[in-house]
């Protein structure tokens, strides 16, 4: 029988289902996203004020420095008239012409009339900038925080943007670009045909048209509903707004569902134009949706995000610096792990997955920096991000042959047959059952030597002269130890290791070699080169290797070392 889940003591009857949204004809499911949208950083304001300690100048300014770097245009520097700090740090940017010529600040305000002042005093001499005006317009809000009914609601708003524009005037004469963003706040709350008339009367105060656009930011300020929804939501809105042509269609989605990137996405499809969010998802409570996240998202489908993310861990550290706050492990593109496989299935496929694609690049005569990407169990090239390889295959218990000798490809250029490769990946497990824990690059080189390279078997090579007559035949005379006599060897064969094999037959040795296989092991001429030697030795099937720069002198270590392993 089936197990049955039982009810469980949670209080789930004190929340209600959300509401969907009655638009049976909506378009967004069948849509993709081909372009990025336009971006809005609220890094200095979202982000800055629901950190534990606000960031001071200097990591505003880093933070700042970063998103101009990165590419974003459009910037939330602050909530000017919340303090001092906030209002000092707008001027300094202006005052001290940090603000690139096409990079567009704006700053936020409740509308209220003395604060919609401030906020505008603040953005004095700036060149382009923008005025970010919201009030809350969800039931509960009205009821609670204003305590107001819907006419006196939609006149905060029309209010607060004839402050704007007023303050505008007096103040911003030097300004050459004047923008202005209207947020109906808890948007997702708030009914759709009520939002619609706040955001026309906002509209009929400010005259959007040609050249003098106006952003108009839906809020999902706290997530409630599947991302759908917040689709539905936004087709509405956009089907339904007159001049729509002259309105950007902003949306800022919360994380508070987890779900905040897919709600962009999905806003993007019914009809976005702009996204805001914060680098690695900060912002209040479970975050604003994360901008690294919908970039790359992008980008993995061969979009441009118009963003830089070539160095990620160099945004991630600034992040984290400026917010003193860490950057979880599993964040996707940024976090430390996500490239990382530790599984013995996924490591074996992204062995395979890389030589397939160096081997597919060549063939099509390409580098493999241009050559389509698909490698498994990794969604975008490491190093695409400033990534590098080493971290993409890291050993515990959980590891099988295709990590281990991953490792020692990558690291040693080793190449292990096969057979050698289940052979010491055994070899590794029983260290690891012995030792726990993960297994540096380093750990696992070190069994490696131990156990194939270190000379401790019961025969070592000294020096050998090799001849070869006319039929063929080869032969070997070899200053070898053998239980810690000096013995000179002599044999034949058809090559070194049959020939050595005959030599060893004198002091009671008995090798028969299985399988034998060499590589060099760089390009250069003067390359060292690697021998293994599968070999039956007293009954026991063994791998021996050797590595040294003659090929004759790496295959009889090899041998020597099987017997030593044997
Ligand atoms: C969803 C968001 O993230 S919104 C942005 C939130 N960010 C911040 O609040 C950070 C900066 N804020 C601040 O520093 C302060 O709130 C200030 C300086 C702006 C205002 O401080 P105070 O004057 O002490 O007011 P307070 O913060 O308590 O706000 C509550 C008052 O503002 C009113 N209010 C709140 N939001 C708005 C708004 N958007 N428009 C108009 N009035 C508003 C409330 O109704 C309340 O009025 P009441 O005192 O008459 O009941
Ligand atoms: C001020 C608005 C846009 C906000 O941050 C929110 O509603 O989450
Ligand atoms: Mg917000």
């Amino acid at each position: 029988m089936v197990p049955q889940q039982k009810t469980s003591p949670m209080p789930f009857h004190r929340y209600e289902p959300f509401a969907p949204v009655d638009l049976p004809d909506r378009t967004w499911p069948s849509k993709s996203i081909t372009e990025a949208p336009r971006w809005l950083s609220t890094d200095l304001r979202d982000g800055n004020q629901a950190l534990i300690e606000p960031m001071d100048s200097a990591r505003k300014h880093e933070i700042f420095q970063l998103l101009v770097r990165m590419g974003y245009k459009e910037i939330e520097v602050g909530f000017p008239s919340a303090s001092q700090t906030d209002f000092d740090f707008v001027r300094s940017l202006i005052e001290d012409d940090l603000i690139p010529d096409d990079v567009q600040i704006s700053v936020l305000t409740q509308a209220r009339e003395d604060l919609i002042e401030r906020t505008v005093q603040s953005l004095v001499g700036a060149r382009r900038a923008t005025v970010h005006l919201y009030n809350a317009t969800a039931p509960t809000f009205r009821r609670v925080v204003f305590r107001v009914d819907r006419e006196a609601c939609k006149n905060i708003a029309v209010e607060g943007t004839r402050h704007v524009m007023r303050f505008a005037e007096q103040y911003l004469g030097e300004t050459e670009y004047f923008g202005y963003e209207y947020s109906p706040e808890i948007f997702v709350d708030t009914e759709l045909d009520f939002a619609l008339q706040v955001c026309e009367a906002v509209m009929d105060v400010w005259q959007p048209g040609p050249g003098r656009e106006i952003i108009l930011n839906l809020p999902a300020t706290v997530e409630r509903a599947t991302p759908n929804v917040y689709a539905d939501q936004i087709e509405w809105m956009s089907r339904n707004l007159t001049r729509r042509e002259h309105v950007v269609l902003s949306v800022h989605p919360h994380n508070d569902r987890g779900t905040g990137v897919a709600s962009a996405e999905l806003a993007v499809m019914a009809g976005a134009d702009r996204v805001e969010g914060c680098l690695f998802g900060h912002g209040e409570r479970t975050g604003n949706v994360c901008l690294v996240t919908l970039g790359m998202n992008l980008f993995s489908q061969g979009v441009d995000p118009e963003i830089d993310f070539s160095d990620i861990d160099e945004i991630r550290r600034t992040v984290e610096h400026c917010t003193q706050l860490p950057v979880a492990p599993r964040h996707p593109y940024g976090g430390d792990l996500v490239y990382t496989a530790f599984s013995g299935s996924h490591q074996d496929a992204i062995k395979k997955g890389f030589t397939d694609l160096d081997a597919r690049a060549a063939e099509a005569g390409k580098q493999v920096e241009d050559y389509p990407w698909d490698v498994p169990y990794l969604p975008i090239d490491p190093k695409d991000v400033g990534r590098n390889y080493e971290a993409v295959i890291r050993v515990n218990s959980q590891s099988g042959k295709g990590g281990v000798s991953y490792v020692m490809q990558r690291d040693h250029s080793l190449d292990l047959p096969r057979r050698l490769q289940i052979e010491f990946s055994q070899v590794i497990q029983s260290f690891m059952d012995a030792e726990g824990g993960e297994f540096p690059a380093e750990r696992i080189w070190e069994i490696f030597s131990e156990t194939y390279l270190a000379e401790r078997g019961p025969v070592a090579v000294l020096a050998h002269r090799s001849s070869t007559s006319e039929d063929g035949t080869y032969t070997i005379e070899a200053d070898a130890r053998v239980n810690g006599e000096i013995r000179e060897l002599k044999g034949t064969g058809n090559g070194p290791i049959s020939a050595f094999g005959d030599a060893l037959a004198d002091v009671d040795v008995k090798v028969r070699v299985i399988d034998y296989v060499e590589h060099s092991m760089g390009e250069d001429g003067n390359a060292r080169a690697a021998a293994y030697v599968e070999a039956e030795i007293d009954g026991r099937t063994v791998w021996g290797v050797g590595i040294h720069s003659s090929i004759t002198t790496a295959s009889l270590k090899a041998v020597c070392s099987a017997i030593g392993r044997a």
